[in-house]
């Protein structure tokens, strides 16, 4: 949500954070981070499938309770926040939905077309269950909330949610799902946005959203 150079209001200031790091160095570092996400979401599947006997799941976590002591040895104090640097690379490796060292977020890969749709395809797998089979209805609220907070802010632009109504028209199986997203009219600083949830058969979920560009980012 933070653009290089723009002043967060005080109860933002611990999280927008300016780094020295050159932006070669911000893409080492991602691309060292985001395939050990990939296995810990790999891990969470496997936690929740898994049908091996009572002593290898007792000693399958001593394993992963030591895995997690070792990355634990030197770490943040507090989350990841949102980071960005002189050449106006920004990151946000701990972001709920695109977060690239976030194994919680689903790997979703926002893309903005020339005309102004944005949209992002990802498969939704047992994690995201919510009814039997199905993608569970607020993770559905926190995909779209995102790439609608990413429509509105143009790239070029704070927004935050203000108001944020969804129609579920019918279930969304797991597997396969796709958002889409536009701006539909903008009155002051409010960015009115309307969205889509789908899976290949169609839309599951409608959705439209005012979005603010708070006060203190004017
Ligand atoms: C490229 C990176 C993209 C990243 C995308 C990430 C997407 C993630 C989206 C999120 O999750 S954001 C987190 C969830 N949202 C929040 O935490 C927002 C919390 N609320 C606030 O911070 C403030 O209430 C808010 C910024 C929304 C509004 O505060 P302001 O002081 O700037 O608004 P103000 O009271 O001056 O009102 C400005 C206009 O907005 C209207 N408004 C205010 N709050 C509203 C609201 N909640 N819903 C609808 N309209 C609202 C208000 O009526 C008024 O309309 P008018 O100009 O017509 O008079």
């Amino acid at each position: 949500m933070s653009a290089p150079g723009q002043a967060p209001s005080a109860g933002y200031a611990a999280v927008f954070v300016h780094e020295d790091v050159p932006t070669a160095e911000v893409d080492r570092l991602e691309a060292l981070h985001r395939p050990l996400a990939d296995s810990v979401r790999d891990l969470v599947d496997a936690t929740i499938r898994t049908t091996v006997e009572d002593e290898e799941v007792r000693a399958v976590r001593a394993e992963v309770d030591a895995l997690v002591a070792r990355l634990r040895a030197r770490q943040l104090d507090g989350p990841a926040g949102v980071r960005y640097n002189a050449e106006g690379r920004t990151w946000s490796w701990g972001n709920a939905v695109v977060g690239e060292r976030n194994a919680v977020a689903p790997p979703l890969e926002v893309v903005r077309d020339p005309d102004g749709l944005v949209h992002a395809d990802t498969v939704l797998g047992a994690a995201y269950e919510g009814p039997p089979g199905m993608v569970h209805g607020g993770v559905g609220a926190l995909l779209l909330d995102h790439v609608m907070g990413v429509a509105a802010s143009a790239h070029q632009r704070v927004t935050l949610t203000g108001t944020l109504t969804m129609r579920y028209v019918r279930s969304t199986p797991l597997g396969p799902v796709r958002v889409e997203a536009r701006i539909e009219r903008e009155e002051g600083r409010k960015v009115f946005v309307v969205a889509t949830l789908g899976d290949p058969d169609g839309v599951t979920v409608e959705a439209d959203g005012v979005f603010i560009v708070p006060r203190w980012a004017v």
